[in-house]
């Protein structure tokens, strides 16, 4: 029934006004799935590679295509992906693009869906699969690689751990968007936003912190919940392999290793973060553990461009005691199968999966199923804007048993 009967690939349009990859699977008896691609801006060193749309539009027509099309089956999920990577031949998807196997991939997992009449969450996961929802982390703030002459740290996160429901953690996270801009305003800094919809002001980064602390202590005392406080430093974005230093330029400071290790150490104590994403470089396994030995007691440390959702970079993170938390893109790696994995192996060694968005995003909904589907503790997809809100109201729609 889910026999692959056509694979069509097409260039669209993503967030940022680039180009990405969209594809169509379709089945033998009528079942349908579309996809698309997003794609990152701080991407990380050891991504699998995105290639120009055209390219690995054609490229994936050429050595992908045929070996689906009467071949797999859209429901054998590990099957279509293995057909990704057969089909690549490579060990970064740098043939057919890790943007092109992506949207395959997803759009598989959805005609697989639609033929069985199931949500995508409930193929994805199975009828066993818990009954968690993930909570949303909400970019509020925003510099780094995301908007020009902003904050250095790339997002200022509010993170609602105490909300009793999905939607409700939705809306706070809005609520203290809204909060940000109402007290840049009071303080005559004119904001506007970066790619993921967060505000961009031309303010250092210890300002960033004393508003969004404000913002997010106000809305919890509104909705009665706690709201934490999170960032994603990107600091591999600031490291300065020459100089080894971390290089902060709308503040003026650079920081070594050492002295970064400290910085993020207080920042945790001091704002009683939740959350802290890629603290370190990316190349930088025993700072990560340093840093994890220090506060992962009492906050996540998550490594993105440390992991690259790559289980054998987690592998080695998990030896070294490197951090206590992934975050999960499904494009970082290829296909869905990869994140799945990636996940699994997160999850057995007592890593809290983030399923993420990236800043380059279209309508796409499929990680906000993955999130469900695999239980993660988090996922982080921004807090406004369409191509955002798109993820955030499929959660609450999964929530409602509406999808
Ligand atoms: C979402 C992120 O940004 P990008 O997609 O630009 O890598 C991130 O760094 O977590
Ligand atoms: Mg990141």
């Amino acid at each position: 029934m889910t026999l692959i009967t056509d694979v069509r690939l097409r260039r669209i349009l993503d967030s940022r006004g680039n180009p990405t990859v969209e594809a169509d699977v379709l089945t033998e008896s009528g079942g349908f799935g579309r996809a698309a691609a997003p794609s990152g801006a701080s991407t990380g060193e050891y991504e699998a590679v995105e290639r120009p749309p055209t390219e690995a539009i054609a490229a994936a027509r050429e050595h992908a295509v045929p070996r689906l099309v009467g071949e797999a089956y859209a429901g054998n999920q590990r099957e279509v992906d293995a057909i990704l990577h057969a089909a690549d031949g490579t060990d970064d998807f740098s043939e057919i693009g890790a943007n092109s196997a992506v949207a395959i991939s997803m759009a598989a997992a959805k005609a697989g869906a639609d033929v069985l009449g199931a949500p995508l969450f409930q193929h994805l996961g199975g009828t066993f699969r818990g009954e968690n929802f993930p909570i949303p982390l909400g970019n509020v703030v925003g510099g780094g690689e995301h908007a020009a002459d902003a904050t250095d740290i790339q997002e200022f996160l509010a993170a609602p751990v105490g909300a009793p429901s999905v939607e409700d953690a939705v809306f706070a996270n809005a609520a203290v968007h809204a909060a940000v801009a109402d007290l840049l305003e009071e303080r005559d800094e004119p904001a506007g936003k970066g790619d993921e919809g967060a505000w961009a002001p031309s303010i250092d980064d210890g300002e960033a912190f004393e508003i969004v602390d404000e913002a997010v202590s106000m809305v919890a005392d509104e909705v009665g919940f706690e709201i934490g406080f999170g960032l994603d430093v990107a600091a591999a974005e600031m490291y300065d392999a020459d100089s080894e230093t971390y290089e902060y330029e709308s503040a003026g400071t650079s920081r070594d290793t050492d002295e970064q290790i400290d910085y993020i150490a207080d920042l945790v104590d001091e704002y009683d973060l939740v959350y802290v994403e890629d603290p370190l470089d990316e190349n930088d396994y025993d700072a990560f553990a340093d840093l994890t030995d220090r506060v992962g007691d009492r906050t996540l440390i998550c490594g993105d461009d440390l992991f690259v959702t790559n289980t054998d970079r987690l592998v080695e993170g998990i030896d070294l005691g490197a951090a206590n938390s992934i975050l999960i893109k499904p494009n970082q790696i290829g296909t869905l199968t990869d994140a799945f994995d990636a996940i699994e192996l997160a999850t057995k060694n007592g890593y809290d999966s983030v399923v993420s968005h990236r800043s380059g995003e279209t309508e796409d909904t499929t990680i906000a199923h993955l999130a469900v589907a695999t239980d993660a503790p988090f996922i982080k997809t921004g807090a406004v804007g369409g191509e955002r809100t798109a993820k955030l109201n499929e959660l609450v729609r999964i929530a409602d048993d509406a999808t």
